[in-house]
């Protein structure tokens, strides 16, 4: 856990989450996170608005799964203010914090499926946790969750140790939507994927962002990854955003992370491959066995 001394936001939460875009969907100003004597975040701002994909990015260790961490109220501002849907979510407890978690899905670097539960089961979890569906409206609802992600009713049965890494990563997906979230965390969605299923996934992350009007949030260290998908990128460098903006807009800019970053064999080879005609991807849809 971070240390805690004063967060603040200047004002008390309305209890109203605001999902009409009229603010941030995740606001944050002024954020300090700290372990110990260990300054990870100083003085960090970050507005993400709604219906965009903003990624972060970084060295290793700036921060970046700490800050998505900070989004989620796993950690505490040591000083600052972090607002998700307007509200602070350091502030909020109990049914309010709840009420914000049925707004945003989280799809976890390993997929973090329960080894012991069916695709069905792990795909019904945050609705039964909801305690108010009746259980023929989940059947429907994981279902549909499934197909959105290219997954047949076929594989409801199976557990998780006889998917193969893609089609995990598409179950934590489908439990990542169960609640309709208008926000979604993707922490390095496509690591372990092999350059055809990622390739796949990330088209299946685009039409879902743009059919559902998500905003997402995403961590990723594949570039590949983070050119095909943000619409934005955020920088993270010497505790804080040094820079953020669409990648051809960040490429002019002088500093020698960004460069090492972009424009390093990786970054211009990702970059080839984006202004490259599009190969032929399987269709977002297709069921993977
Ligand atoms: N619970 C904790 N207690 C103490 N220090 C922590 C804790 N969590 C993270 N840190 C420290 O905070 C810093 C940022 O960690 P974080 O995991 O956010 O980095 P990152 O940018 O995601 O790195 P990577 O790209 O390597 O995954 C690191 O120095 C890490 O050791």
């Amino acid at each position: 856990m971070s240390e805690t001394t004063s967060s603040s936001c200047g004002a008390e939460n309305s209890g109203k989450l605001t999902l009409d875009g009229s603010v941030p969907v995740v606001e944050i100003t002024g954020l300090w996170t700290k372990f110990g004597r260990t300054v990870v975040h100083q003085d960090l701002n970050l507005a993400i608005q709604r219906g965009e994909i903003l990624s972060i990015v970084g060295g290793s260790g700036t921060g970046k799964t700490v800050l998505l961490r900070q989004m989620l109220g796993l950690e505490h501002p040591a000083r600052g203010c972090v607002r998700v849907f307007g509200e602070d979510i350091s502030e909020a407890s109990g049914e309010h914090l709840q009420q914000l978690r049925n707004h945003w899905g989280m799809l976890f670097q390993q997929g973090a499926l329960y080894s012991a539960l069916t695709v069905f089961d792990n795909v019904a979890q945050p609705m039964r946790e909801l305690r108010a569906l009746p259980e023929e409206l989940i059947r429907d609802a994981v279902l549909l969750k499934m197909n959105m992600v290219g997954l047949g009713p076929e594989h409801a049965g199976k557990m998780p140790s006889d998917l193969s890494g893609g089609m995990i990563k598409r179950v934590a997906l489908a439990r990542a939507l169960a609640l309709e979230p208008k926000l979604l965390f993707l922490d390095e969605p496509t690591a372990g994927l092999d350059p055809d299923l990622s390739e796949s996934f990330v088209a299946l992350i685009r039409s879902l962002h743009r059919e559902l009007g998500l905003t997402v949030v995403m961590v990723t260290h594949d570039l590949d990854t983070l050119f095909a998908l943000s619409t934005r990128i955020a920088v993270l460098a010497e505790k804080h955003v040094i820079a953020i903006g669409p990648t051809q807009e960040l490429l002019r800019i002088d500093h020698p992370f960004i460069k090492q970053f972009f424009l390093g064999d990786r970054g211009k080879r990702a970059l080839e491959a984006l202004e490259a005609p599009a190969t032929a991807a399987p269709p977002a849809s297709q069921p993977e066995h």
